[in-house]
């Protein structure tokens, strides 16, 4: 007891000052809240501490820092903090909001061994499939660029979660990706919401909630497993092979025969719904930031182009073209890099550079491949493999079939949009315009033909 007593508790990190009681609540950014940090860094170190209303928070703003702590001692490190407005909203039973303990673990088993890499590479037809509906749809270019690439992320997910193909515009699930993006983009970042400071409970919270967050609240959640895949898992199930295997169908098949519990119910619809969640909104705007990097480097563009008609030319790519689409590859790298943006790791890092991961004998900076894009240690992002594989195949569409230039304003004057992200769990750029055409006739019949079959 007196050692205990006598130990000091050691020093916390530095931070900016703080207000009596409130601590940083005033400071605290809720908009590019991970600029500002970068910022305060720059005086305060990379491992930064903060206060609001009596809770610690430790901001790490290095991917070395990030890996001492969240990679070397995850078993202290794995946790997460209260989402008020997430909790409100009833999207708490998953994996990326449950605290570290039981429900994790088993949560993260079952999206572990669904979406390995292994068993990813099983999802390529899906991915092509859909990547071929993106090429028609950009092609033909009937409406704005961003409704292709939500559609495309969204089918994905929704045949690998549900084994539900989306084979119209009407499809009733569409609307789902504009309710969810809206929620993630708005719900704020992590921390940066006043009411994560207050207890759950405390009824100033959902009120509060409404106050900030009206429209939020009125979107639908997509922790609903949709109701035709259940019927046809179901009826699947039933007529013995007849229904695809989807991460739905492996996880009722496991519950199969037994009296579910209401945890087991929970647990089908949570980490159904997280693969909607996590990976819907994530993938697209990933797509949306290389859409706006090529418009500032239209060099980048050339080069995939070429790329793509020196090797292959006369057809659309596919996973077979992986080892012969380099430039493609890293591309993809440059589009995933994120607290990547580390001036000890990458330089001039916020250029859009793919081939500073070249050899410096082939004219590149050897830089490393980005760690932080996928987080770190026991929480590391599942869905890594099928995400970086999703964007490959839709660079590598993109750049085989259509151009992307700068809009223009009604006097005939491109319009350079600018670089700015919106603030939430997920971080998409501003809305911005951009010119699509396709490449060529000889494209425009390349997809036709290759595409005749489709029935979007
Ligand atoms: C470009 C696309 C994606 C990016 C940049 C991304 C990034 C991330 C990041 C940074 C995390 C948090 C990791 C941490 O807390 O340390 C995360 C978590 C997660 N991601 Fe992804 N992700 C992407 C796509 C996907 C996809 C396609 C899926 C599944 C279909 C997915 C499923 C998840 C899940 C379930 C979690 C929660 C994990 C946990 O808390 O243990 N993600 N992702």
């Amino acid at each position: 007891y007196l050692k205990r007593r006598t130990t000091k508790r050691p020093p916390l990190p530095p931070g900016p000052p703080a207000d009596p009681f409130i601590g940083h609540l005033r400071i605290m950014p809720s908009d590019q809240q991970e600029l500002v940090f970068h910022e305060w860094a720059k005086i305060y170190g990379d491992v930064m501490h903060l206060k609001v209303l009596g809770h610690d928070i430790i901001v790490l703003d290095s991917v070395q820092a990030a890996t001492e702590l969240l990679e070397k001692r995850s078993a202290l490190y794995s946790d997460r903090p209260n989402f008020t407005v997430y909790t409100t909203m009833g999207w708490d039973h998953n994996v990326a909001f449950f605290p570290y303990g039981r429900r994790f673990r088993k949560h993260r088993k079952f999206l572990q061994s669904y979406l390995s890499q292994q068993f990813t590479a099983m999802f390529r037809p899906i991915q092509e499939l859909n990547a071929r509906y993106l090429a028609k749809g950009l092609v033909e270019n009937t409406r704005d660029f961003k409704y292709y690439i939500s559609r495309y992320t969204i089918s994905v997910i929704m045949r690998i979660a549900y084994g539900h193909q989306i084979l119209s515009d009407d499809d009733e699930f569409m609307p789902l990706v504009e309710n969810v993006a809206y929620a993630q983009n708005n719900g704020g970042p992590p921390g940066g919401t006043v009411v994560d400071y207050f207890p759950i409970r405390m009824s100033i919270s959902p009120l509060m909630i409404t106050y900030t967050h009206r429209r939020i609240l009125s979107t639908t959640l997509p922790f609903v497993v949709p109701r035709d895949s259940l019927h046809n898992i179901r009826s699947g199930m039933e007529a013995e092979g007849t229904a695809e295997r989807s991460f739905l169908r492996t996880q009722m098949e496991s519950v199969s025969g037994k009296d579910l519990t209401d945890e087991d119910i929970q647990d089908l619809k949570g980490s159904a719904g997280v693969l909607f969640a996590a990976g819907v909104d994530t993938t697209s705007s990933s797509l949306e930031t290389f859409v706006l990097a090529l418009l500032h480097h239209p060099d980048v563009q050339k080069k995939g182009q070429q790329e793509f008609d020196r090797v292959i030319g006369d057809r659309l790519p596919t996973f077979e073209d992986y080892d012969a689409l380099p430039y493609v590859g890293r591309v993809t790298m440059e589009v995933l890099r994120g607290m990547n943006l580390d001036g000890n790791v990458y330089t001039k890092p916020t250029e859009f550079n793919p081939d500073r991961f070249l050899r410096k004998s082939e004219g590149g900076n050897e830089e490393p491949p980005p760690v932080a894009t996928f987080g770190f240690g026991r929480r590391i992002c599942p869905g890594r493999h099928l995400a970086a594989t999703n964007i490959w195949i839709a660079v590598a569409t993109i750049f085989a079939t259509v151009n992307i230039t700068k809009a223009k304003d009604k006097d005939g004057n491109e319009i350079t949009p600018e670089i700015i992200f919106e603030s939430g769990v997920t971080s998409r750029p501003k809305a911005f315009s951009c010119s699509i055409t396709p490449r060529s006739e000889k494209m425009i019949r390349i997809v036709a033909s290759e595409c005749k079959n489709l029935s979007m």
